[in-house]
Formats: C-alpha cells, sequence, structure tokens
C-alpha cells in the first residue's frame, strides 16, 4: 500500500485530522481533505513534524518503498531522486498510480533532476580559484611569463571541466530542466547535459537566445540552483501557489472554465496544448482545464493500463461511477492548475525573479522556467504579443509575459551582462578589486582628460605638457600619437608619472562611457581667458560633472591680448567651478599653451587635486586589466590596439581579450615608439597581436591561455549581435517616468536641453525648474543644454545618465536619431516652450499619458454577401485602398453614413483560405464577428490606433 490517507495518519500520531490538513499545508504540502492520500514523503514529513508521535518509525517503511515505484513508472528520473520529487506533488496523489495519468509523474520528471542537479553539479563545478601568478615580469623588465595556459585557471581545461559534466550526466536524467507539461517530456535536448567533455560549449538552444554561458559554466551557476528550480507551481498542477488560481488578468476565455462533466471529453482535454488557438474562441472546456495536464500526462500515462479511463473513456458500471468521481477531482485539480491560453507553464510566486540578458528570447525564457518555448509563445499570443520562440524581445514585452506569470524578470544590464559573461569563466573583476588590501595595492599616476571648446587651445596644452616631460628624449624614439601618453614630473621633490588621454575633448571620454568605461580620474577644463566660458565648455564641464570626475580648469591663453581670467573665474562659478580664492575647492591655474607658462604649474595642480580628491592604487601583481583607447587596422601590422593598463602588469606574450578582439600581445610600444615588455598600471601602450580591432572603451583583460580569451570574445560578440537584434525600449520615456518613479528604479528626470538659441533655451530650462512637482521625492535635473543640432553626443549622454532629450526648434540629424532608436533615448521635439514644459510638468506628475490617433489602414467595397451559419455574414469585398489586415478595428459605412462602429475584422479570407492581409484591388471575404448589417455597396474601413507624437 504506497499511500495513506491523512486522516489515518492523523491517528496514528494522536492528532485530529484537521490538524494534520493544516500542518500539511503549513509544510507546503496540498491536501485537500482528510480523506486525501498522501504520498510516502510527505507521510514522512508529517510524522517529523510530529517527533513526538511514537507509532510514527513503525509505519514509515511501509510506505517508503511503494513511493518511488509510482512516479517511475513513467518517468526517466532515477530511483534516489524520485522520492523527493513527489513530495511536491501531494494533491495530485489522490490519483496518481491508478488514473490520473498527469500529475504523478509530471513533478517527478521535474523534480528529480533539479534535485539532482546542485547535487551533481556542486563539487568541482566550479575551477580552483585562480591561482594568482606573481608578477615577476616587475622585477625583471623582461617578458616575465611563458605565455602558456596557467594550471588551475582554465575553467575549460578538459581536467577541469569533466567533473562538472560528468556527475551531471552520471546522476541525472537527461533534461533537468525539462517542462513537465512537454509533450517530448523526458527527452533529452539535443545536447542537453551530454556535453561533460565540452563544458564551455554552447547548448543548441543558447544559440538561439544568444550569449548564454555555456552549458557547463554558464548564467546560471553550474552548482547554484537554477532560478526556476523551485517553480512553485510548476510540479504542482493542483497545489501550493497554484491553487491560487490563475491571475486575475488572465485570459477572458479562462472563465469559460470547464465544468466538471465536461472532462468526459478526452479530445478537449487531450488535444488542448496542441491547439491552443482552438481555446479562446470555441470555448472548448478540455482546451482550457483539461489540456495542459491532459496533453503531458497523457503520453506520461500512456501504457499504463486505465489511465484513459481518467477522460472517461472506456469502463462501464461500477468503474463508471468511480470515474466520474475521478473525473470530478482531476477537474477540480485542473481548474487550479496554471493554465492560460490553453497551455499550462509553471508559474511564479509574484516574486520568483528571473534574469534575462538583453537580446533574450522566448526560449531563453522557457530554459529558465523550464517551461515549453511553443507554450510561452502561445501565452504571449494570448497577452496580445505575438513573437516567435527565438526572437529576441525587449523588456517591455518580457514584463508583460513575466507579469502574467507570477515571475519578476530583470533584463540585465550591460554591465551586469559583462560581470556574468566573465562569472562564467570564473572571472570575478570586482570581487578581485575588492580583494586587494594595502599589503598589495601601489599608487598608480592619474589618468588625466583635456576638455573644453574648440580653439580653446587643448591640443597646444597636450603638446605643451607633453614637452615639460622630464625624461623626454632619453629613448630617443620618435614620437608618435597613440592615443595617450606618460609624463614624468617633478612634484614637491619627487618624480611623479601622469597619463594623457591624448584625444583631446568630451566626445571621447562620453564615447568611452556610454561602454560603461571609467578611464579618466581627474579632468583637465581649458577655457581661454580672451573668450570666456563657451558652450562646449559648459558641455564638457556638465560631462565630467555627470560622471563624477574632479576638475581642474586651465585657463589659457593668458599672453594675449584682452586676456581676462578673472572673468573666466567669475563665469565658472556659476556652475559650481568655485576657485579657492573664492573659498571653493577648485583649482584654477592661468597659463598660456602657446608659450609654455605655467604648465608646471598646472600639472602640479592636476597631483594637487589627485592627491587631496582621489585614491589611486592598483595591483601590478596580477594579469593586466584596462580599456582599449584606440585601435586602427594597420596594413603591415594588423590591428594595432592602444590599451590603458589600469591594474595588473600586461606583458608581452600574454593572451588578452579586448571587446570582441582576441589574441596574444606580440609586441607593445609606449608614445615614443620604444618596445616594452612590460606595462604596470595606468600605462597607455600599444598593443600588436590582436584578431580585429577592439572599439574603444572596451576592456580588455588577460587570460590564462587563448581558448579562454576566444570564448569571451565570440559571446561577447554573440551578445552584441542580439543585442541589436533586440527591440530597442527607450530607456527612459516622460511617458513611464511615473512608472519607473514608482518601481523605484530612479528619482530623478533627467533632461538634456537644446534649442535653436541660447535664450530659448534658457528660458526652458528656467521655466522647467520653476515646475513644482509637489513631490519631494522626484526631482528634476537639467544635465546639459546647448544651443544647436542634437549631436551624436547628446545622445550618448542621454544613455549613460537616463536622461530625454528635448529639442526645441532643432532636430537630429539622420545618424543621431538613429543612434538614439538603437539606444532607446526618448527624443522630443517642441516648436513652443509651453508644449515641453506641460508635458514635463505632467509626466513629473505621473500624469502624461500617451495620446493615440486612429490611422487608415484600408477600405474596401462591399460587392456581395454570404451567409454563413459558422461566421455570421461574410462581406465579399474589393480592396479599393490600402491593406485590410485581420484583427484591425473596422466600421461600415453606407452612403457616406457609418452605420456600424468599433467592429474587429474577425474573418479574413482569399477565396476559402484564410489570409492575414489582402492589398489594393484583390478580393476577399471579411467576417466582423456578430455584426451582421451589411450589404452590397456598403464600404468597409480598417483602423488602428497609433500613439500620435506630441508637438
Ligand atoms: N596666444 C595663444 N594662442 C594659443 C594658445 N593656446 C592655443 N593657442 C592657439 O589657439 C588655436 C587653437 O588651438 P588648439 O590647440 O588647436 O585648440 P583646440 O582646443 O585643440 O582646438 P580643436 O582641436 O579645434 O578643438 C591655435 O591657433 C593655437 O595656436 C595660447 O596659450 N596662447
Amino acid at each position: 500500500m504506497a499511500k495513506v490517507r491523512v486522516h489515518e495518519l492523523a491517528k496514528e500520531l494522536g492528532i485530529t485530522s484537521k490538524d494534520a490538513v493544516t500542518k500539511l499545508q503549513e509544510l507546503g504540502e496540498f491536501v485537500r481533505s482528510a480523506s486525501s492520500t498522501i504520498e510516502a514523503p510527505v507521510v514522512k514529513k508529517l510524522r517529523d513534524a510530529y517527533p513526538g508521535a511514537g507509532a510514527a518509525k513503525a509505519a514509515a517503511p511501509a510506505a517508503a518503498p511503494t513511493a518511488p515505484a509510482a512516479p517511475a513508472a513513467s518517468s526517466p528520473s532515477p530511483g534516489p531522486a524520485a522520492p523527493k520529487a513527489v513530495s511536491p506533488a501531494p494533491a495530485p496523489a489522490p490519483a496518481p498510480a491508478a488514473k490520473a495519468p498527469a500529475p504523478a509523474p509530471a513533478p517527478a520528471a521535474v523534480a528529480a533532476p533539479s534535485a539532482a542537479a546542485p547535487v551533481s553539479a556542486k563539487p568541482g563545478a566550479r575551477p580552483a580559484p585562480r591561482a594568482e601568478a606573481p608578477a615577476p615580469a616587475r622585477q625583471g623588465g623582461q617578458a616575465p611569463r611563458p605565455g602558456g595556459p596557467r594550471p588551475g585557471n582554465n575553467p575549460f581545461a578538459t581536467s577541469q571541466g569533466m567533473p562538472r559534466g560528468r556527475g551531471g550526466d552520471g546522476e541525472r536524467p537527461p533534461r533537468p530542466g525539462n517542462n513537465p507539461f512537454a509533450t517530448s517530456q523526458g527527452m533529452p535536448r539535443p545536447g542537453g547535459r551530454t556535453e561533460g567533455e565540452r563544458p564551455g560549449g554552447p547548448r543548441p538552444a543558447a544559440g538561439a537566445g544568444g550569449p548564454r554561458p555555456a552549458a557547463g559554466a554558464g548564467g546560471p551557476r553550474p552548482g547554484a540552483p537554477r532560478p526556476g528550480a523551485p517553480r512553485p507551481g510548476a510540479p504542482r498542477p493542483a497545489g501550493g501557489p497554484g491553487g491560487n488560481r490563475p491571475t486575475p488578468g488572465m485570459m477572458p476565455n479562462r472563465t469559460e472554465r470547464p465544468a466538471p462533466g465536461s472532462v468526459a471529453r478526452p479530445g478537449g482535454g487531450g488535444r488542448g496544448p496542441g491547439r491552443p488557438g482552438g481555446a479562446p474562441g470555441t470555448g472548448a472546456p478540455g482546451a482550457g482545464g483539461g489540456a495542459p495536464a491532459g496533453g503531458g500526462f497523457g503520453k506520461g500515462g500512456r501504457g499504463r493500463g486505465g489511465t484513459q479511463g481518467a477522460f472517461g473513456k472506456g469502463g462501464a458500471g461500477r468503474g463508471k461511477q468511480r470515474k466520474s468521481k475521478r473525473a470530478k477531482r482531476q477537474e477540480l485539480e485542473q481548474m487550479s492548475a496554471p493554465s492560460l491560453g490553453g497551455v499550462s507553464v509553471p508559474r511564479g510566486d509574484g516574486n520568483t525573479v528571473i534574469r534575462l540578458r538583453r537580446g533574450s528570447s522566448i526560449t531563453d525564457f522557457a530554459e529558465k522556467i523550464d517551461a515549453n518555448p511553443a507554450s510561452l509563445v502561445t501565452v504571449l499570443f494570448h497577452l496580445g504579443e505575438m513573437a516567435t520562440a527565438t526572437q529576441s524581445l525587449d523588456e517591455d514585452t518580457f514584463g508583460l509575459l513575466g507579469a502574467e506569470l507570477g515571475y519578476k524578470l530583470q533584463v540585465v544590464s550591460p554591465e551586469d551582462e559583462e560581470r556574468e559573461l566573465l562569472d562564467s569563466f570564473d572571472i570575478d573583476l570586482q570581487g578581485e578589486l575588492d580583494a586587494e588590501g594595502d599589503d598589495v595595492l601601489e599608487a598608480r599616476p592619474p589618468v588625466v582628460t583635456v576638455m573644453g571648446h574648440v580653439d580653446h587651445g587643448k591640443t597646444r596644452l597636450l603638446d605643451a605638457i607633453r614637452k615639460t616631460n622630464v625624461v623626454a628624449g632619453e629613448h630617443g624614439g620618435i614620437t608618435q600619437h597613440i592615443g595617450a601618453y606618460q609624463i614624468s614630473h617633478v612634484h614637491e621633490g619627487t618624480a611623479r608619472d601622469i597619463t594623457f588621454i591624448d584625444t583631446p575633448g568630451h566626445e571621447a571620454f562620453t564615447a568611452m562611457r556610454a561602454r560603461g568605461a571609467k578611464v579618466t580620474d581627474i579632468a583637465i577644463l581649458v577655457v581661454a581667458a580672451d573668450d570666456g566660458v563657451m558652450p562646449q565648455t559648459v558641455e564638457a564641464l556638465n560631462h565630467a560633472q555627470a560622471a563624477n570626475v574632479p576638475i581642474v580648469v586651465a585657463v589659457n591663453k593668458i599672453d594675449k591680448e584682452g586676456a581676462n581670467p578673472d572673468k573666466v573665474k567669475g563665469q565658472l562659478t556659476e556652475y559650481g567651478l568655485v576657485p579657492e580664492e573664492y573659498g571653493g575647492d577648485t583649482m584654477f591655474v592661468e597659463v598660456s599653451a602657446r608659450q609654455g607658462l605655467n604648465i608646471d604649474e598646472l600639472i602640479d595642480a592636476v597631483l594637487l587635486t589627485a592627491d587631496a580628491a582621489l585614491d589611486l592604487r592598483a595591483n601590478p601583481d596580477k594579469d593586466a586589466r584596462g580599456i582599449a583607447i584606440e585601435a586602427n587596422l594597420d596594413k603591415g601590422r594588423g590591428s594595432v590596439a592602444t590599451v590603458l593598463v589600469q591594474s595588473g602588469t600586461l606583458a608581452v606574450g600574454d593572451t588578452i581579450v579586448a571587446g570582441t578582439a582576441h589574441g596574444r600581445v606580440r609586441a607593445m610600444f609606449d608614445e615614443d615608439g620604444n618596445a616594452l615588455d612590460i606595462a604596470l598600471p595606468s600605462r597607455p601602450v600599444q598593443v600588436l597581436g590582436l584578431s580585429n580591432v577592439p572599439r574603444a572603451g572596451d576592456t580588455f583583460l588577460v587570460t590564462s591561455d587563448e581558448r579562454t580569451a576566444r570564448q569571451i570574445a565570440e559571446k561577447r560578440e554573440a551578445a552584441d549581435r542580439n543585442a541589436a537584434l533586440a527591440k530597442r525600449r527607450k530607456r527612459i520615456s516622460l511617458e513611464d517616468f511615473d512608472k519607473a518613479v514608482a518601481e523605484g528604479k530612479i528619482d530623478t528626470l533627467n533632461l538634456i536641453l537644446k534649442g535653436d538659441v541660447s535664450g530659448a533655451v534658457e528660458a526652458l530650462e528656467d521655466a522647467l525648474l520653476k515646475i513644482d512637482v509637489g513631490d519631494d521625492d522626484v526631482q528634476l535635473r537639467v544635465i546639459h543644454r546647448g544651443v544647436g543640432a542634437i549631436t551624436q553626443n547628446d545622445v550618448n549622454l542621454a544613455t549613460v545618465d537616463n536622461a530625454i532629450i528635448i529639442g526645441f526648434n532643432v532636430k537630429p540629424a539622420e545618424r543621431v536619431a538613429d543612434l538614439a532608436d538603437r539606444e532607446g533615448v526618448d527624443m522630443r521635439f517642441y516648436s513652443v516652450i509651453y508644449g515641453a514644459i506641460d508635458d514635463i510638468e505632467l509626466a513629473l506628475k505621473g500624469m502624461l499619458k500617451p495620446e493615440y490617433e486612429e490611422v487608415q489602414l484600408g477600405t474596401a467595397e462591399v460587392r456581395e454577401v454570404f451567409r454563413s451559419s459558422k461566421f455570421g455574414n461574410i462581406a465579399g469585398s474589393i480592396v479599393r485602398s490600402g491593406i485590410i489586415r485581420r484583427n484591425t478595428k473596422a466600421r461600415v459605412t453606407r452612403d457616406g453614413k457609418i452605420i456600424g462602429d468599433n467592429l474587429t475584422v474577425e474573418t479574413l479570407k482569399r477565396f476559402k483560405d484564410d489570409a492575414t492581409e489582402v492589398r489594393t484591388d484583390f478580393e476577399c471575404g471579411i467576417g466582423l464577428g456578430s455584426y451582421n448589417d451589411i450589404v452590397e455597396g456598403d464600404i468597409i474601413e480598417t483602423f488602428e490606433m497609433r500613439e500620435k507624437p506630441r508637438v
């Protein structure tokens, strides 16, 4: 006897049946009543909850041995895992072994592997932490490292990777993440977990969703439980959260829930999943309730005599009566099964967090929650969105789907994505930095960027600074532009190195920042003393301030007549840069780049500011990490990249990956063309040997072997591809600002204002800042304002700081509009100042709702009316203009008067075939649902509502 009834067990334990039922529910087990039967593991659970009950032990063995047998009959789960698996499935228990083909096996199929997974995956899942290779390089000055692989470091070395895969293969059934309701249940997915020898090999499923880490090392880490592992709703069609019933906002057709008796239609139940489309319109009783479980279980139960009886087939006499009872119970259970659109998917509890990469597809999501991708496609379809299983979805669509299914979907940011990617190779850059204490940190030179308005002397100043280099000329090399250079400067009696980024201007700075790269420690803001603060001066200082980079002001051209440094100081005070002599903390140095005046003082000021404001230290004794500054393809030398080492030591022979480029460092040169063997933190070097050209701002790092470097590069490439494919969501738009605030994502509305004349921009800014939001938690910040067209740079800044761009009488160039679109930056254009103010005020108050307008899609003239008992009247028509599309809104006009409005094109046919759209001059049959008042000569007009751009 495998099962025990609750009341029997309660008696045995000396408690009341009611207490037993309550206790079981507290334990997360679902029992309907005291007469419900429960499986052995549940029996054990209850016994454990009442340890004092003496009789407990006696009955346990009786139940235990048989328990695994039930699921095993229809599940590939290995014995040991099965008992565990059964535990979450008490609800189906009443039905299980004998008839209900559904619930019992299903949880087993799912839970067993997930129970086994952590066990098998944990030991050795992650290779041993990186054995830090000491950097002998520093002493010798020679290429210190044998470029060869470092033992213990490579997560892909077969010797390390194997156990992971093997453990999994050996102990668990083929597809741990299987969907209990999928018809392919139990089938190992191609390549699923069988690639023990090749843990790094991407799963086929991953291909669709892109750069998911490899099976063995991937996103959800090997040892870690899968995010969806507990799947409260999944294995328990009737239990746990499932009992809460589907979310209220589910499908309308769900109200047509099958009456218990309807289960007698086996076809309805069994086929439901295969025909999701049948559910809504027909309301086929079995399709909703019977479908999900029926389909999956039908298979599982096949071959077990009499299982079909549960659906009302066969059987007679005594059996019939019992069946009907069972059927009822089954029906009840199915009613509480999580189901939508005729399919069933594991549901979250509303707080279950699922992380997806940008550019992920339904397949990726399905894999995380162990669902069948096709089911999710169906669910999404019923939510009004169409997508294929492998199509990349945007965050909104995932949000919609997740909310419906009880998951909190997080689409991970590029930074998180990068972190996860490296994590899958057992590289944790942040963790590495956090672990570095005073014992390993050594001072490093500051990295400085020179910014300022056009012609204020940035280039000249960079040249002047370079000339002050105390060691210049010693190497005898030929000075060349490599994107950055380092000088040595005697400061307070000590020689100090300083690195300058040799691409003047804030454009490069912001472009790099847009990629998440923080290169600059300190910014020198060059302002010509004869010209004063100009638009780009302000732009540059906004950018530096937005990045929290301390600023040193170089008041240049003081040799010129009419130079007025004090005016500059006064002007900059308005922007928060207050000179020390006025009581502020910004250092101003009056220089002449042309005459080389006060350049040393400027460098001193930079060092003083660095020392005062920053902790510039890095660990030189490890593999190098840094940023690519610039790169180009040289005909003779191939890829030539200038990289800035940020920590560690880069050596010739090291294997590196920079963005999507990888390779071995063949040679390194400094800005004077001298060959280097090593490069220490803050050192910019030109590197030869990469496979292609990294982008400015791409991070680079040294890996233990070439394969890892290549794989990281490939994954980044795939991630880029997928991200580009994903429909970009607006980062933040005025319409959803209040939503973002409510979700706690932001509390400040960042704006970039661009206008045709400065007066208008100022007036707009003043007016905007005067808006009384009436809510202290929400703020408005103008992070940048300027005159002229919206530039790429504005979009970059908006990207970095999640800002909205307001254009007043200006438009962006096409290229810039494309960039904004790609990056999901909301740009709005106004020609009336009050339009902008109104919109922003409403957005801040959370009241800006999108406006829609009607856009006509097509018209058709009715030629003949066909009467159909099934579809109502069908208008045999010819399309006169545009396109007639199925499921669009329609109205009927007769002699210019509207006689039917708010209709929907429910059927659309070309001859006998269903059509999704029919174009001008083609004939078609249009069905408007239950609306039948159509006569020859009527015009059917179709239209859709589109969001109206604001002006
Ligand atoms: N008199 C004088 N002229 C200077 C000084 N610094 C730069 N100039 C001149 O100002 C002009 C612009 O200098 P650049 O260094 O090219 O200015 P920039 O800011 O790099 O200009 P862009 O690259 O166009 O943004 C040149 O003609 C320089 O010779 C200075 O200290 N004194």
